[in-house]
């Protein structure tokens, strides 16, 4: 039931996914309203709302030789630092508005340079892996190779934190049981995503993922980088590997100026959220400037990291 008084305009959304890990794609530039921790988890809802892995919300740049700023919230309510399939696909839609084969997004983690390939594959450089156990961050410190954990993961951050294991036989693992335990480990405060891995061949691995704030999903960009790196310090592999998901195979390739990662960016069609839906979503009211405030000033509505326990 849609509160008295209250004028709520419909908020377009497109739904996208990279390799079956699902997103719903906001555009909140030229001063749309902001997308808040409520909103987020609502929309997240497969059964009540729309349904989403992480929710890309596209802003303004603020430097003019970027194409736009992207924050990624999860279904809990939280923001993840980094998003490698989400991030394709803002790269997809923002190439095909401005008919450029290249262009740079900033997420929290700093620009990240996306370009169109001749196979039709979009590909982002994530950046250097987070290697230093304060910055991944880990709560002390310990040997990111061979963390202190049964079963020896590695630790490796991609502007999130990733948690990799490697496994005889990825099939076997109890991901809906280990991947919740890992992620609220103590020894990373900030949680983590987590990955089973399982070397096929020096070019090849098969990983399955549970991600924080959201659960077993069919593909993790962030955490195939994650993994590459990880098997590659650890002499199993190249630094160029085909990683295998639930949803399909990303390439990936650590370089000497980041780690560059090439896969699919699919859209699935285009919706408008009901005022009915938002006033449901919004309950008591939301803060200026974001989506469903009455009076919207274009102010920066703030999430809470996932990393920090959830949103408020
Ligand atoms: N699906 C993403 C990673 C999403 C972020 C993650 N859940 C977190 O909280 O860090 C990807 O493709 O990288």
């Amino acid at each position: 039931m849609m509160r008295p008084g209250l004028d709520l305009r419909p908020v377009p959304f497109r739904k996208m996914h990279g390799l079956g890990n699902d997103f719903v794609v906001i555009d909140a530039r030229a001063g749309a309203p902001r997308v808040t921790p409520a909103l987020a988890r609502a929309l997240g809802d497969r059964h009540f709302g729309v349904g989403f892995d992480q929710l890309a919300e596209i802003l303004d740049p603020d430097r003019p030789d970027e194409a736009a700023r992207v924050v990624f919230w999860n279904p809990d309510g939280g923001v993840a630092g980094a998003c490698g399939n989400a991030t394709r696909c803002v790269a997809r839609l923002l190439m095909e508005e401005s008919g450029a084969d290249a262009l740079i997004l900033r997420s929290e983690r700093g620009p990240l340079a996306c370009r169109r390939r001749p196979d039709g594959l979009i590909e982002v450089d994530m950046g250097a892996p987070v290697l230093d156990w304060t910055a991944i961050p880990l709560a002390r410190p310990a040997d990111i190779d061979a963390l202190p954990i049964e079963g020896a993961p590695s630790a490796v951050g991609m502007g999130n934190p990733h948690c990799v294991f490697f496994v005889d036989d990825a099939e076997a693992v109890a991901l809906e049981r280990l991947g919740p335990a890992v992620e609220r480990h103590p020894l990373f405060p900030e949680r983590t995503n987590v990955e089973f891995v399982q070397v096929l061949s020096p070019g090849r691995i098969r990983m399955r993922v549970w991600e924080r704030g959201a659960g077993v999903t069919l593909a993790c960009g962030s955490g195939a980088c994650a993994a590459a790196v990880a098997a590659a310090r650890r002499g199993l592999t190249g630094r160029r590997v085909e990683v295998l998901l639930d949803g399909g195979a990303l390439q990936i390739d650590w370089r000497d100026e980041g780690v560059v990662m090439a896969g699919p960016a699919a859209l699935v069609f285009e919706g408008r959220l009901s005022p009915e839906f938002l006033a449901g979503a919004l309950g008591a009211g939301a803060p200026a400037g974001a989506i469903g405030a009455e009076a919207p000033s274009g102010a920066l509505g703030a999430g809470a990291p996932s990393g920090a326990g959830g949103a408020a």
